[in-house]
């Protein structure tokens, strides 16, 4: 594989686009809309879109993917606009960039969206946790994409086999290893260090995350398609300075900040990386930690650009996501954002009745907030749920919380016990299930 990092410091590269039309297959997007997708992408990278064609297809050509006859269309006009770069928009396999390369000549790079999503991600990650993750990610999907000596890794990745000197220099050669193999080798060893470096990093986040549990402060998540508006909430919302941009996984990172609602009650809040159609699955694995955040959470925000055309397509592609996460048994309000763009909201509330519970706002303008923070607020702390438990005073962390967040119509001090009847807040629940009245009993029959 040839040089895979695109750069920006020095003239645009020029890109062109390619897609793929498969027929019979439920997709998110039109082909059409999914290659103005990329074009997005490709620009957020830094590349300049010079134009873009697609096939129709029944199943990818094993070799190269698309048809042979199209192949050499396509390499005929990438050569009269002088493209540096084509971008399939599909995932390849290692086999399709062999025989792509093959077929483009030495002049023109081919990668594909995958490649292209790593790219930003690595452009935009800023904590050390985001880049290792990024990193990661990125040998896992190269290296068996490998397939010639790839010197240019230990260059780019700026980490330990770069300041070893060049990948496969003198003394660096296994006996009778090729240069491939030695490359191979070098990754592998990278990915299992940067294995043990996230799951150091995780085991820190997972001991943060129980403190904050027993603290037990609602934790509110803010999901949503790419570019929908989640780090204008937050910043709304909490005057945090999270940077917002008109461009594609502007935020890799999570930002938690605390919100006090009117009323007294407390929550934190977490914006982080946005969700795309067909997000590469080894990017999802890769951030697994980051993720791990949102399936942990109370309340999830999902927030829609609703003056996108495809707002829906968006909508439900993030509940796929959601679903591949296991967050998806989490009580969710969904936000359509950008309504001051928008000319007749109850018009697009009619016409999709997933929208038709959604509360509406501008997070840049400040429209709605109060609205929605009405409904956070009777989500998290007024849907109480009757229960009746029995708790053991040695529990009594779980006593004050009954008695914070909950309503007590009744309660009955026993040895070493007490008994309260009355009810919590629904996202409470799972703490007290142990101490049930209804479960106890059942059990003891
Ligand atoms: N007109 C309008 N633009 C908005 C509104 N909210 C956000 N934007 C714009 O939408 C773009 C994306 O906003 P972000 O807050 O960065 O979106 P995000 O969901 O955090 O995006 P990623 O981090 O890239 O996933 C920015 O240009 C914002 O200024 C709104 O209510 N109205
Ligand atoms: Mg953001």
């Amino acid at each position: 594989m040839k040089n895979n990092t695109i750069s920006t410091q020095m003239k645009k590269e020029r890109a062109f686009l390619v897609g793929v039309d498969f027929e019979q297959q439920s997709k998110v997007l039109s082909v059409e809309d999914s290659l103005e997708e990329l074009a997005l992408l490709a620009t957020t990278a830094g590349l300049k879109v010079i134009g873009s064609d697609f096939q129709r297809l029944s199943k990818p050509n094993p070799s190269t993917f698309i048809g042979s006859g199209k192949v050499q269309e396509i390499k005929a006009v990438s050569e009269s606009l002088h493209a540096d770069i084509i971008i399939f928009d599909e995932e390849l396999s290692p086999r399709h960039f062999r025989e792509l390369e093959e077929a483009f000549g030495q002049n023109i790079r081919v990668i594909d969206r995958t490649t292209l999503i790593l790219d930003i991600f690595a452009q935009h990650a800023q904590t050390r946790e985001g880049k290792l993750q990024v990193e990661l990610a990125q040998y896992e999907y190269l290296l068996p994409r490998l397939t010639r000596a790839w010197t240019h890794l230990a260059r780019q990745a700026g980490g330990g086999a770069g300041r070893s000197g060049s990948v496969g220099g003198v003394g660096l050669r296994g006996p009778g290893e090729t240069q491939l193999e030695v490359d191979r080798r070098k990754i592998r060893e990278k990915i299992t260090r940067l294995k043990s470096d996230i799951e150091k990093v995780r085991q820190h986040r997972q001991r943060y995350r129980a403190n904050r549990k027993r603290s037990l402060i609602p934790v509110v998540t803010l999901v949503g398609y790419t570019n929908a508006g989640k780090s204008t909430l937050l910043n709304n919302l909490t005057h945090a300075d999270v940077y917002v941009a008109d461009q594609l996984f502007a935020t890799l990172d999570p930002t938690t900040r605390r919100l006090e609602l009117a009323g007294g009650n407390a929550l934190l809040l977490t914006d982080t990386v946005g969700f795309i159609q067909k997000l590469p699955t080894n990017l999802v694995a890769a951030f697994r930690a980051t993720l791990e955040e949102i399936s942990d959470s109370d309340l999830l925000l999902h927030i829609v650009d609703v003056n996108h055309p495809n707002a829906i397509q968006q909508w439900r592609s993030v509940l796929d996501t959601l679903q591949e996460i296991e967050a998806d048994h989490i009580p969710m309000i969904t936000i359509l954002n950008k309504i001051d763009k928008t000319e007749d909201i109850e018009e697009i509330k009619k016409q999709y009745p997933e929208f038709s519970n959604a509360v509406t706002i501008s997070a840049k303008n400040s429209i709605g907030i109060d609205q929605l923070l009405l409904r956070i607020k009777r989500e998290l702390f007024e849907t109480f749920i009757p229960i009746s438990v029995t708790i053991p005073y040695k529990n009594g962390t779980l006593i004050s919380l009954f008695h914070e967040f909950g309503k007590i119509d009744h309660i009955e001090n026993n040895v070493g016990t007490v008994k309260i009847t009355g009810s919590i807040p629904g996202r409470l629940l799972a703490e007290f299930e142990k101490f049930n009245q209804q479960q106890k009993s059942r059990d003891t029959e």
